[in-house]
This record gives C-alpha cells, structure tokens and sequence, in this order.
C-alpha cells in the first residue's frame, strides 16, 4: 500500500481501488419485466429462450446504467431467475434427490426447488435476515457432495466484460450459505450444515480460480449472517474460510461484505485473515464504527464504508456520510464508499413516481438516486468536498427543507400520545374476558376460521386497474367489491365455518391498502420491491406524524356482517407490521411512530366494535421479522412492540374478541412477546413443522387461545381429512380442545379457488371428526 495517495484512491498492491461502488441492485425490473416473463414461462406461455432474453436485457441494463452513473466498482452477478440463496445451492448441486428424480430440464429443476411441482413439495421459504425479502432454505446432509457444476457468476461476469464493464461478481459467501441451510430430513442426527465447510471451500476456491482466469480483478463474498450473535465455534468457521480462501494463490482480490447491523465479535478475525476488504455497515451496524476504529488488522486492508442507506429511502446526510469516512482513514489502507448493503430492498428510482408529490419526491433517494449518491460521495473523497460543494448545499438545502415541512408535525397526535396512560394499554382479566365472549359469540368446539384473504382473482385485480386507470367509476368498483364479499360470505356458509371473514378482495396489500388511508404515509406508483421469486411489494413511505381521518374498514367488513347471522372477522394490519413493511421516518425512534400508528389502528378497532363487528384480527405477521440481530437489543424493542399491540386492541368490551395472526412457526425468540400482546385468540404458522410450535408455546406457560394453521396455504396441493384430523390430533395433544381453533396457516390470496375450496370443505370436515372424538 502506498502512504503518499489519497487512501480513497488507494488499494492492495497490484488490485485497482474499489472507490465508489454499491453491494447489489434490484433485479425485478424496472417495470417488473423479470415478474411478468417468470409467470408468463410458468403458464407455459413462453419459452426458455425469451425468458432468457429478459434476464440478458435486465442485466446488461444494469451494468450499463451503474457503469454510466460512474461507480468506479461495478457489482456483477446480482441477477436471480428467483432467489440468490437457491442460485447458490444449485451452483455447487446442492440439489436434493426429489428434485433430481422429477427428471426435468435444468432450469425447471431450478423452478421446481423454488415453486415444487406435482407431488415434490419445493425447499423451504423464509424471512431473509430482518427484511422483508425471502429466500429458500438449501437442504444439506452428511452426504451432500458439492461439486461446482454451474458457471452463472462467470458466464455473466463474461457477457458484462463484453459490453466492455468489467464486474465484481457477488457471491453469497460460504459461511452464510451454510448458516442459512437445514439439515435436510435423510441427515443424521446431530448434523450441521457446517459440518460441510471444508468440501465447501474447495468448490468455492475453485470458483475464485475460473473468476481469475475470466479476468475477475475483485470478487464480493456477502456474509450478512456474521452480524448477529454467533457462537465460537461459529466464528473459527470464518476464521478458517477466510484464511483457506485468501491463501488460494489463483483468486481475484477477496471483498467481504457483512451488513444488516455490525460485524461484532466477527470483525478482528475477519481483518486478521488475507482478505483485501471489508465491507461494513455504517447505517444499521453504525454503532460499530468505534470496533473498527479499534481494529489495527484493517491497517492493510481496504473498508468499504457502507454510509449510504440501503435499506430506507431517504436522501443522505452527506456531510455526516462525508465524516464517517475521514473517521476511517486513519483506520484502514483505503477506503471506498458504498451503499450499507444490497439495493434490493429499495425500488428502481424516484423520478417515475409522477403522481407523488414533488416535495416529498425530492426528500428521496431510491436505488439510483443512491447510486449518484456514492458517486457524489466519492468525488468528494478523491478531490475534496470543495470540488462538488454546490451538490453538497443543494443536499444540505432538501434535508433543511424536509425537517421544516408543515405535515411532519400534527400537534393533536403528539398531545394524544403524551397523554397516553398505562391503563390505555390494559384489557380486562383473560378469564372474563374469555366468559364474556363464549356467552357473545356461541361458538362450536374446535372453531374453524380463515386468516382472512381469499384468492385475489384476476377479475378482482382487473377492477382495481379499471379504478385507477379511471374506467370504473368508485361506485361500480364498490359494487364489484360488494358482489365478490358476497360471493365468499355464502361460500364460506355453505361450506360450514364458524367465523367468516369478508375476503380482503378491495386490497391490493395488507400494508399499502392501510397506508393509502393513514395520514403521514405516502405510496407510489411503480416502488415495487422483490418479496420472493416474481411476487413484489410496494411499501409505503412514512413521513409524517400518523392519525386516521375516517374509517378504513368498517364499510366493508359492515356489509359482510349483514350478510350473516354468523360472527364476521373484522381483519387489520398490525402497528409494527405497517412500519416493517414500510419506509420508515428517520428523524424520531420508532417506538414513537410504533404509538402513532397503533393509536390509528385502535380508532379503527372501535369503530369496527361500534359497527357489530365481534371479532377483530390484527396481523403481526411482521413481529419476529423486526427483531434486532443481536439479542442485547431485543428487550428494548420487543417492549415498545408488544406496547404498541396493546395500544391498538386495548380499546374494546371483554366481550369483543381480539385476535392476532402471526404467519411463522419458529417462536424461540418471541414467546414472552406473544403472551404479552395479550390476544385471545392468535393463529400461527404450524402445517409444515407438524404442530411443533404448540409444544413451545405450552412449555412458556401460553395461557390463551390458539389456532395453528392446519392446511399449508405456501403450496398448491389440497391436504385431506385425514391428514387434517392427524394434525389436529396432535394438536389436541398438545393443547387442550377448548382453547384450540381450526384455521390454515396463512391468508388465501396467493391461491386459486380449485385449491381453496375443497381444502376448506377438508378442513370443516376434519375439524367435525375431531370435535366428536373430544365430545366422546
Ligand atoms: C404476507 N406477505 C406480505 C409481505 N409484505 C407485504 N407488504 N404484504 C404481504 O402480503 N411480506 C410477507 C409476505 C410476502 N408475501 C407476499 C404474497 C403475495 C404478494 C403479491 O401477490 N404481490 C402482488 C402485488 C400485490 C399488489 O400490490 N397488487 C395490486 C396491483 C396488482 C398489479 O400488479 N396490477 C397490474 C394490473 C392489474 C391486472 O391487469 O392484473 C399492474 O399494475 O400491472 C392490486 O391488487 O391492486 C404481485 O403481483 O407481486 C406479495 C407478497
Ligand atoms: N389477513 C392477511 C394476513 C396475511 S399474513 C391475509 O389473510 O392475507
Ligand atoms: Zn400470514
């Protein structure tokens, strides 16, 4: 390393410096062009050929764009058909034997990993880190044999070099993939996919090399996994796969990107191996600043400075970006600049959303706006701050602006939260409460019930466009609401469930449909963020002090509930679900924005309650998802969570019934959480885990009611009765009958009628079985 340059310009002898550069980009399309290709392929309405046309177009896209943009570093290999995770199991044929024996091309196996297919049940699909991003679970067992079979990362690093852009391909690194991987069922007992390290290593070493020999001057190993708690024998994994790779003497400079909070206890053996750079998280791992500072082994190394959020879609503080980078020159050989992670959690870019409102637009900075931010951020390094001060002013100018603007601020929510008691947060006993609303509600043992959706037809979806492209007027959409409501009340009364629900047919999103009616949130137009394979988001953005200027629900849920003798399930979206699934405000902690929303969400309860409505769900889907990394932080936030559900259900009689929904199983870091929100009744995940999360709730001495999802909502296949019974059998087992409710694991949105219908029929028939047994 030289001592005389600028350390921005500097880098590992015989390496090029990093310099401006980005962790990852989205991949789903501008217009979601990668969306419609995958689903029209899947429908057998195109070939492989012109799905691969728009993966090639998509991806020279980028490159071309973040080369222009004028990153000095641009990130390679960051293109999925449908998940980075899957890319990877398949690129060392990790392919489970299920898969291989269906006997299908290789890009249908792919398919089939991801989606299944007839009769072979797909990988697993789970929450990706704290995002609302999900990845496939790769199955790995003692037998596994890795072997490099695939060549994606080279082919596509070849196509950009001949485009004349000479990539960093990003792969996901070896110590993450296997920390995110299960044994699979064949595996023995007491195997852990990090058994397979070392066979591990050697495909990846061997990836390295043909990357080299490409002309790969830089390879970027993603390593999210290290920023939460990891036991030591967790760390001497990363010791020994980064000291191993790093001493291949055929490989491209190593850059190790850890984000999503601080390296920790991860950071010093990091450094201390071969590896040429760093990549940290100075945005959600910001309190880690002091730990680098105080790692002499970074004295050789390069720190890609993550300052640049890349998570929310603020614009950058870029004085204070500006500062945290000087902090690290001292620190490191070199610095570069880059975004705290993968673009992947924001949209494409903000100057399409034509409709928004211009001040606010110019608050924002989505991926490309960030993308210009780096660059900035980088020039400023090279050639000092003086050189780009007008773009400095002008950033310095929109922030002043934003902390200013009237609608940030409303003084009746902030009075109403200061004058928030504890008993505001408090029902009545359970006990009573539970007697209040047997003697109101009358229900059968065993009550079945759905979570709330049912299947969002194209009809539904076509109606909607018509509304907002202003060939349906609001009163002929309401009236094709009113007929599919209809249509799933007398469904579901014909098919003999005890609490019905409406159907969620006006929703386009559990969250955005809320946000559209929330003063203090904004939404857009074409914000769309990959959730998993072709399906996308669109999260909101909140940026106001948050109330509800009329009710968002009641007409709807109303107008079930006078189809029908039988209870209506008034169905909303949770406090802390609407800020996970959103952009939040940066500018006031978000317990205090937690209390904004759940006081909206309590008016809501109220009015339903006022309008006849029984029973009320609030889904917390999103509970566990924003749990904090590290476990020293959970405390502090799992308080103002729980705090914040209470608030928004604590406002109705004994009499009304308050449920929750949680679609996850794994319930070992929430218990206390679940029992504290203090539902009556709360349904969660369980089909595929076999009622395993019943054990775990009875062991924390779970008191209340309960419904684990008996019918597996994630897969087009319709369970029978008497794989329903079973499970209820075992649930019975495990919980006694009278606090036990019949329901699937999630809502019915994403499946078709032909599936829902007869695994509902299956469900009220297995739950009549079971009732009879208990009445025996
Ligand atoms: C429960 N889940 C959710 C998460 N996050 C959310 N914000 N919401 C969730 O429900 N995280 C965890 C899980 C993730 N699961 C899913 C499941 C399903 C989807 C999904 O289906 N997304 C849809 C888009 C939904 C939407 O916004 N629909 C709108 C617009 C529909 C549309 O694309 N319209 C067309 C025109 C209409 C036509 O002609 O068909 C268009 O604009 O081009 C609506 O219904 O109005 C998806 O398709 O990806 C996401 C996460
Ligand atoms: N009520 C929602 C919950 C999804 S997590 C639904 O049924 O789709
Ligand atoms: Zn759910």
């Amino acid at each position: 390393m030289s001592h005389n340059e600028n350390p921005f310009d500097a880098s590992p002898a015989g390496h090029p410096p990093i310099g401006a550069t980005v962790l990852g980009y989205p991949r789903i399309g501008p217009r979601r062009e990668l969306k419609r290709a995958l689903e029209r392929y899947w429908a057998g309405r195109s070939t492989e050929d012109e799905l691969h046309a728009t993966g090639r177009r998509l991806r020279e896209r980028t490159w071309l764009e973040l080369r222009d943009a004028g990153l000095d570093s641009v990130p390679g290999n960051t293109f999925s058909y449908y998940d980075q995770v899957l890319d990877t199991a398949v690129l060392f044929d990790a392919v489970p034997e299920r898969f291989r024996a269906a006997g299908l091309s290789e890009l249908d196996t792919y398919f089939a990993m991801a989606r299944g297919v007839a009769g072979v049940p797909p990988l697993e699909l789970t929450k990706w880190f704290d995002t609302n991003y999900h990845h496939l679970v790769p199955e790995l067992a003692e037998h596994t044999r890795f072997a490099l079979v695939g060549d994606k990362p080279v082919a596509e690093y070849r196509q950009a070099a001949a485009l004349g852009v000479r990539t960093r391909p990003v792969l996901l690194g070896p110590v993450s993939f296997l920390l995110l991987a299960k044994p699979s069922p064949a595996a023995r007992p007491g195997f852990t996919p990090l058994d397979l390290l070392e066979p591990l290593l050697a495909c990846y070493g061997e990836l390295l090399a043909r990357l080299r020999a490409a002309g790969a001057s830089w390879v970027q190993l993603d390593e999210p996994a290290l920023v939460a708690d990891r036991s030591p024998a967790e760390i001497a994994a990363v010791r020994t796969a980064y000291a191993w790779l790093s001493g291949r003497t055929e490989r491209p400079a190593l850059l190790v990107a850890g984000y999503y909070g601080e390296l920790g206890e991860a950071l010093d053996p990091l450094a201390r191996t071969g590896i040429e750079a760093l990549g940290v998280d100075l945005v959600a791992g910001r309190a880690g600043l002091n730990r680098l500072v105080a790692t002499p082994a970074l004295r050789d190394k390069t720190l890609v400075a993550g300052v640049v959020d890349g998570r929310n879609v603020w614009r950058t503080d870029l004085d204070a970006a500006l500062a945290t980078c000087a902090t690290l020159f001292g620190t490191a050989g070199a610095v570069a600049v880059s975004t705290s992670c993968p673009l992947l959690h924001v949209p494409y870019d903000v100057t399409v959303e034509s409709t928004m409102d211009a001040r606010l637009r110019s608050w924002l900075a989505f991926a490309r706006q960030k993308v210009d931010e780096v660059v900035l951020l980088g020039r400023a390094l090279r050639h000092g701050p003086d050189r780009v001060a007008g773009e400095l002013a002008e950033v310095r100018a929109t922030r002043q602006d934003r902390a200013g603007a009237p609608g940030l601020r409303d003084d009746r929510v902030r009075a109403r939260l200061a004058a928030l008691r504890p008993e505001d947060a408090r029902r009545g006993p359970y006990p009573r409460r539970a007697a209040a609303q047997r003697a109101a509600l009358r229900l059968p043992a065993l009550p079945t019930t759905t979570i709330g959706s049912f299947p969002q037809t194209d009809a539904v979806r076509r109606a909607r466009a018509a509304l907002r492209a202003g060939q349906l007027d609001p009163a002929g959409y309401r009236e094709r609401m009113r007929a599919e409501i209809t249509r799933v009340v007398r469904l579901q009364e014909e098919i003999g469930l005890d609490v019905l629900v409406h159907g969620e047919p006006e929703r386009n999103d559990m969250v955005q449909y809320f946000a559209e009616r929330l003063a203090g949130f904004a939404t857009t137009e074409l914000g769309w963020v990959q959730s998993y394979g072709s399906r996308c988001v669109r999260p909101p953005i909140l940026f106001g002090d948050v109330s509800r200027p009329a009710p968002m629900t009641v007409s709807w849920a109303g107008f079930a509930q006078s189809l029908t003798p039988r209870p209506v399930k008034g169905m909303l979206t949770g406090p802390v679900t609407i800020l996970a699934w959103s952009f939040v405000r940066d500018d006031q902690p978000l317990a205090t924005t937690a209390r904004q929303v759940a006081l909206a969400i309590r008016d809501e309860v109220r009015d339903l309650e006022a309008a006849g409505i029984r029973v009320v769900q609030v889904d917390e889907p999103a509970l566990r998802e924003l749990l904090p990394p590290r476990k020293r932080h959970r405390r502090d936030y799992l308080d103002w969570a729980v705090t914040a559900f209470r608030l928004a259900t604590s406002g109705v009689a004994d009499s009304t019934q308050i449920h929750t929904h949680m679609c996850y199983s794994e319930f070992g870091d929430v218990l206390d959480a679940i029992d504290g929100i203090d539902a009556d009744v709360t349904s969660v995940e369980a089909a595929r885990s076999g009622m395993a999360v019943l054990a775990d709730l009875a062991s924390a001495g779970f008191a209340r009611q309960v419904g684990p999802g008996v019918y597996d909502i994630h897969s087009p296949r319709v369970p029978d009765v008497a794989e329903i019974a079973e499970l209820l059998r075992a649930a019975v087992r495990a919980v006694p009958g009278e606090r036990l409710w019949v329901n699937p694991d999630c809502g019915l949105k994403t499946r078709s009628y032909d599936q829902v219908e007869p695994a509902l029929r299956n469900l009220v028939a297995a739950a009549g079985q079971v009732r009879a047994d208990l009445a025996r």
